[in-house]
């Protein structure tokens, strides 16, 4: 019977696919009214719907499948989302459909799906409250590490890590230890109340997110999940790539206030103790006499660092500088990318670092989109530079190796099956980002 009604489902996902690549807007109406659910399924190389009717251009059906909610940022085997394929096959219309302007956060790490409600942090009794309610949820940390479990796996084998989302009880003796730190995340997001709402309803509070921040090993919670099999990631650079795109906007907040606290256990003015406040955003001195409780103080509240990545563009618009550390694996070139140093704005600190890293001097400086990097805790602010100069010498304590490489090397890297001169980072970075889009600028459609 089972096996009955997957094929049932796969025949109505091939007949979506088939209605949405040949521009049938009345059979894609037709397969999602009986069954919604398919709206986002995939096909061979994790093509949806969307993306069949965006390559062939079929407004109608790109704005139906829009209209009925479809995801219009899930990606394909070849890390394209609908809007790259309308892009690349010149369908101007339908990018205009599909643009990203009211994106909610366009690079991996910067989707907020929580709430955070900041003015509830000073609340005690609601704080209070919140932590004991049945739908409240628990993210637990060990070392920075989020557990994690792998149960479903991904369409082309790939394992997809799902966080862990534990009740209060679960945690309950964890928040009794005086090591533990508790960080209040905020509320699930929900959607303005329905007219048909009784006047004397209480409105209720959405289910608040906390994370639970251990340094601990804390392997006894692994044992409790039943069929599926939970971890705590040990390699934070590649393991927290694989969440998906709302968790991973979760763990980057989570991820980045907890290793504040790890590293300023203590008053960074005086060396005394602190005291967590302000539901973990704030640890305050508990010497009277600290300088850090007079004035504006900021060694208080959790820290961001700010650094630039660029794409430096040359002088003839149709290369790019990337460089490689030597940590990179083989083959794989990046943006330039540097610390914002204190006094320095944004445009400076390009330049600066792209004269320091690759000897090549830099005029304009545009600003392109920002990702939060919570190792640990970075805001990457991506740019486009136009270079004027072109030699180059690297600075070999940073770099091991800068490049121009032409646009055509560079598309050639984000396609696949082509053949290869370069690497890019992954899609989940920043830097594949903004290569992709000065591609896309560049693409003469
Ligand atoms: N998401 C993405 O696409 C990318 C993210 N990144 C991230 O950006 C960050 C910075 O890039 P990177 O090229 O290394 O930066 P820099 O070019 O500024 O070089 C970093 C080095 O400078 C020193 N340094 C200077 N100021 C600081 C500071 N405020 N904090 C820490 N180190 C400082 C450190 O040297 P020392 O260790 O000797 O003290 C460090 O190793 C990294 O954390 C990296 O992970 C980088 C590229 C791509
Ligand atoms: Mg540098
Ligand atoms: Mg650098
Ligand atoms: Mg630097
Ligand atoms: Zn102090």
């Amino acid at each position: 019977m089972a096996d009955l009604q997957l094929s049932a489902d796969e025949e109505m996902v091939e007949r979506l696919l088939d209605a949405a690549a040949r521009g049938d807007l009345g059979q894609v109406s037709s397969v999602l009214s009986r069954a919604p659910s398919l709206i986002d399924r995939t096909g061979s190389r994790g093509w949806t719907a969307l993306m069949f009717g965006a390559r062939n251009g079929h407004y109608d059906v790109v704005k139906e499948l829009l209209d009925r909610g479809c995801d219009r940022f899930s990606v394909n085997a070849s890390s394209q989302t609908a809007y790259d394929i309308s892009k690349f096959w010149g369908h101007g219309h339908v990018c205009r459909l599909l643009g990203r302007t009211d994106a909610p956060g366009e690079n991996y790490f910067g989707r907020e799906t929580l709430d955070r409600l900041s003015a509830r942090r000073t609340d005690q009794a609601w704080l209070e409250a919140r932590r004991t309610a049945a739908d409240t949820v628990y993210l637990l940390f060990s070392k920075l590490s989020p557990m994690v479990s792998t149960s479903c796996r991904r369409q082309g084998g790939q394992p997809e890590l799902r966080l862990c989302r534990l009740g209060h009880d679960a945690v309950k003796p964890l928040l009794q230890k005086p090591s533990t730190v508790l960080v209040f995340l905020g509320v699930e997001r929900t959607d303005p109340p329905s007219p048909s709402r009784q006047a004397d309803e209480a409105p209720r509070d959405p289910p608040a997110w906390f994370a639970v921040g251990t340094e601990e090993d804390a392997d006894e919670f692994l044992a409790g999940g039943g069929e599926e099999k939970r971890l705590f990631p040990r390699s934070s650079h590649r393991d927290l790539l694989t969440l998906s795109e709302d968790e991973a906007g979760v763990v980057a907040q989570a991820r980045s206030v907890l290793a504040w606290h790890s590293r300023y256990s203590f008053c960074s003015t005086c060396g005394g103790g602190t005291r967590l406040e302000d539901g973990g955003y704030k640890r305050s001195c508990l010497n009277a006499e600290c300088p850090s409780l007079r004035g504006v103080h900021n060694t208080c509240y959790p820290r961001v660092d700010p650094v630039v990545i660029m794409l430096v563009i040359h002088p003839d618009g149709q290369q790019c500088l990337l460089g490689r550390k030597k940590m990179f694996p083989a083959g794989m070139f990046s943006c330039l990318a540097g610390f914002v140093e204190p006094g320095e704005t944004l445009e400076e600190a390009v330049r600066r670092e792209t004269q320091e890293e690759s000897g090549v001097k830099v005029g304009r400086v545009q600003y392109v989109s920002c990702q939060p990097w919570p190792m640990p805790s970075s805001l990457m602010i991506g740019c486009l530079a136009i270079a004027v100069t072109t030699d180059i010498r690297v600075d070999e304590n940073e770099i091991e190796e800068a490049r121009w490489f032409s646009r055509q090397q560079v598309m050639d890297s984000l396609l696949d099956g082509a053949q290869r001169v370069l690497t890019v980072p992954p899609r989940q970075t920043i830097a594949h980002q903004l290569i992709k889009h000065w591609i896309g600028m560049n693409a003469n459609l």
